[in-house]
């Protein structure tokens, strides 16, 4: 329908141009008409982009991942990538070699400290404590074993020069510890370098500044298959397993262990695998955000942020910006801990520790909101530990003697979780809960499908925040 025209409408009028304007008031009044049209477009533009990031901010998820050092919260954030973000997983996973590399590297020199140790012992060097708990006389220990510490020597500097090209995260927390305890570093100059995690980290070693990362991957490739002999000799020597069991060390169960894997990866077209990366170690520091588009399935359209946190009890401060306008927690609890205590801290127990964030998380004023997904985690190792005889009772008294089996283990840690839960949540929240080994690729995309499904399914997002 095309509108007539009123030359009597008191908006028209308002804006005719004066009856007697000469030619020159005609060009200034135009000028600024068109200077008042380009400024109202790119109000308009600014508004629209504002508009758009405003509905994209509301769309996404936000998923904060907690619990802490070691649990497993950025090997579960990788199982997320690896399933949803297949493109970026692809192109990440070659530069994981590095932080395998350092992996294989400290648990050989780690092993050759113990060896040297023991070499010592029996040489009379170093007195026999306690804590060795191994007498140098029987222990079978030969010139060959000597030989072997000083074979592997070169492994010290591809772990020095790994660690200094990956950064504070490629330390653990008994590393801080040691050096808090000497006073060789203070809590703030940690904190201060908190800022990264593996994107960074690897986007360093993408993109090295004057080829430095591709030189070391080189040179460590080189190294490790120079070594592989003598590091499987080390690994499979009788005496040393034995040493090792005597000590109570089961390097097997600890992050990052490779020396199973060692014909694969001690050689020089070597690429990791997806298990190899999850499986990879290296330590967050700081608060990293993880964007995924998720590309299956109803969810299709919308975009997921993840934040992954640093574990250690000195970090976990700076998790609190974060409890604002999250839409779920994930919580890691690595059950296997049980007998464990605390790197940062070795005064606690590790499940103890775990108990009481748990606590702090579901009691949370600022989260009540917020769906809580529990993940009972490491439960393959918890396995191990109770088929080789370790007692859950020797180190949770509140066990008491029941039957140390898989299943009566798992499903009190179930009910004390759920306890603590309902104590601290409000009564509207139910606990959703699983049993983990987030090694385990193909069970933990399970998982996630069904922690997705909650998510996007639950109350959140009838209550319209989504
Ligand atoms: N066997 C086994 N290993 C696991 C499991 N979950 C994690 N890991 C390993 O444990 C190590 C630590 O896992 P991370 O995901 O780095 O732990 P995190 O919670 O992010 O630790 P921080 O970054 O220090 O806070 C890695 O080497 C993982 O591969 C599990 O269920 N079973
Ligand atoms: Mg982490």
């Amino acid at each position: 329908m095309k509108l007539a025209f009123d030359p009597t409408d008191p908006l028209t009028l308002a804006i005719a141009p004066p009856a007697n304007e000469t030619s020159e008031e005609r060009r200034v009044r135009q000028e600024k008409e068109e200077h008042a049209l380009q400024v109202s477009r790119r109000i308009d533009a600014e508004l629209k982009a504002e508009r758009i990031a405003m509905k994209k901010m509301r769309k996404a998820v936000r998923v904060l991942v907690l619990g802490q050092s070691l649990s497993g919260k950025s090997t579960t954030i990788k199982n997320f990538q690896m399933t949803y973000a297949q493109k970026s997983w692809v192109e990440e996973r070659a530069s994981w070699k590095a932080v395998i590399f350092l992996n294989l590297a400290r648990s050989v020199n780690g092993i050759v400290d113990i060896l040297s140790e023991e070499l010592e012992i029996a040489q009379g060097i170093l007195p026999n404590s306690d804590e060795t708990a191994w007498h140098g006389s029987t222990s079978g220990l030969t010139e060959n074993h000597k030989s072997l510490t000083l074979k592997l020597a070169p492994l010290r500097q591809i772990e020095r020069d790994l660690q200094s090209l990956l950064g504070s995260g490629s330390s653990e927390p008994e590393d801080l510890h040691r050096k808090l305890t000497e006073g060789r570093t203070t809590l703030q100059e940690f904190a201060l370098r908190s800022t990264s995690g593996w994107k960074s980290v690897l986007e360093q070693i993408r993109n090295p500044s004057e080829g430095k990362g591709e030189s070391l991957h080189r040179v460590a490739s080189q190294v490790i298959a120079g070594c592989k002999d003598d590091i499987g000799y080390l690994w499979n020597d009788a005496v040393v397993q034995q040493i090792l069991r005597k000590r109570n060390i089961r390097i097997e169960d600890a992050p990052g262990f490779f020396l199973h894997d060692l014909d694969r990866i001690a050689n020089l077209d070597y690429v990791p695998s997806d298990e190899d990366v999850v499986r990879a170690r290296l330590r967050t520091t700081g608060v990293q955000e993880y964007r995924f588009t998720l590309d299956r399935g109803t969810a299709s359209s919308l975009d997921w942020l993840m934040y992954d946190v640093a574990g250690i009890r000195t970090s976990r401060a700076a998790w609190i910006p974060y409890f604002k306008d999250i839409t779920a927690i994930i919580f890691l609890a690595p059950l296997s801990a049980f007998n464990e205590n605390l790197a940062e801290d070795p005064r606690i127990n590790r499940l103890d520790d775990t108990f009481s964030l748990w606590n702090t998380i579901c009691s949370s004023k600022l989260l009540s909101d917020v769906q809580i997904i529990l993940f009972m985690n490491k439960i393959d190792i918890l396995q191990r530990k109770l088929d080789s005889g370790i007692l859950v009772k020797d180190f949770i008294s509140d066990f008491q003697e029941q039957s140390n089996d898989f299943a009566t283990v798992t499903t009190w840690f179930r009910r004390i979780f759920g306890k603590i839960h309902r104590k601290g949540s409000p009564p509207t929240r139910k606990l959703i809960a699983h049993f983990t080994s987030v090694v385990d690729t193909k069970s933990t995309a399970q998982t996630l499908a069904a922690v997705q499904a909650v998510i996007l399914t639950n109350d959140i997002v009838e209550a319209g925040l989504l």
